[in-house]
């Protein structure tokens, strides 16, 4: 669906396509496990989170260079602008390439190259955010904050993924008091896998200005109606919580719930070459499949620039709302691709 909308929620790692992947392996002289693009597909059925990470943190071995790393966000950007995103704001996992070693400069460099392009050559502008690894220590998260120091001028904000359940979000306070000392933006994945009561610490404890997923949050209507009262935005990702197994069926979603309780929910596609579907595709899945109108459409797009970090370009948030509200709706899929060529 190429209604405008913002990427709020998108690990650039999870953009790897399998074809990009094996190009990828046979520049660097790096041998993956699988025949080929068909059989790496096969292994895309996953259990839960953990399986799933399982093999995006192995694939990411076929990232190396700068030029790796502008290849694999050049090929999202043009994806995404094809669905009719118009601002991505775009998470990395820094310690997942440097524990490989390499520099992070590597990672953040080759990724500017085609950020810092962007809006010339797909019509996108892009934020980046740099997320820590739950799952490693907080040493390490400071370790990296500091690492990325000379690159902050790059850098909008610091989230925090990976696996979740036994990994609450104090074990990053000082990490965030520190991101918060920097000027950069918080948010973090919470209510993923882990329970409410995460959602609440990373909002108390680590001061986040967005929840990413955030889904577990129905089980405490006390927490909903705080994250309504304060208008705390939801990154939701529909495709990613059917294939992680966090929802049963895409049709048994709660976003419909969400949005009629005041949510200020959003839809994003979370690791796209993973699940199945870019942004427009987890649109293109709601509308399908839980039968959400043209009004509530319109709600999640301005939403998602609502809640996007773009307070130092009002006019630029303005002209997207602007957009977003002037659509017109396609009949049919094919109609809305031929109404909107290279978006
Ligand atoms: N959905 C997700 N949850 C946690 N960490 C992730 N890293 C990449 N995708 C993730
Ligand atoms: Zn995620």
């Amino acid at each position: 669906m190429s209604l405008p909308k913002a990427e709020l929620h998108l690990h650039i790692e999870g953009t790897l396509e399998p074809e990009l992947a094996f190009e990828l392996a046979a520049r660097n002289g790096v041998t993956l496990p699988y025949a080929d693009t068909d059989a790496l597909r096969e292994a895309y059925r996953f259990e839960d989170l953990q399986s799933f990470l399982d093999l995006y943190y192995e694939l990411m071995a076929v990232l190396r260079t700068e030029q790796d790393f502008a290849d694999l966000a050049d090929a999202y950007l043009a994806r995404a602008a094809a669905q009719g995103v118009r601002h991505a704001e775009i998470f990395f996992d820094p310690q997942a390439h440097t524990k490989r070693g390499l520099e992070i400069g590597t990672v953040v460099e080759g990724l500017w190259r085609a950020l810092g392009r962007s809006e010339e050559t797909h019509g996108v502008s892009t934020r980046l955010i740099m997320c820590f690894l739950r799952d490693d220590s907080a040493e390490s998260a400071l370790a990296t904050l500091r690492a990325a120091e000379p690159y902050l001028d790059r850098i909008t904000g610091v989230g925090l993924d990976s696996a979740e359940v036994g990994h609450p979000p104090v074990k990053f306070r000082e990490v965030y008091e520190r991101a918060a000392a920097l000027g950069l933006r918080r948010v973090a994945h919470a209510g993923e896998e882990g329970p409410p009561e995460y959602i609440t610490e990373a909002l108390d404890v680590l001061g986040v200005e967005r929840v990413d997923h955030g889904l577990r949050c129905l089980e405490d209507p006390a927490l909903v109606e705080r994250l309504v009262r304060e208008r705390v935005p939801l990154t939701l990702c529909p495709l990613s919580n059917v294939r992680l197994r966090a929802v049963d069926t895409l049709a048994g979603h709660p976003l419909p719930a969400m949005l009629d309780a005041g949510l200020l929910c959003t839809v994003n596609s979370d690791d796209p070459a993973y699940f199945g579907g870019y942004a427009g595709d987890n649109f293109d899945a709601v509308r399908d499949t839980l039968g959400l109108g043209e009004d509530r459409l319109r709600e999640l797009a301005r939403n998602s620039f609502l809640a996007s970090f773009l307070e130092d370009d009002e006019e630029r948030r303005a002209r997207y709302l602007a957009e977003v509200d002037a659509y017109v709706f396609a009949r049919s899929r094919e109609e809305d691709g031929e109404r909107h060529p290279g978006r």
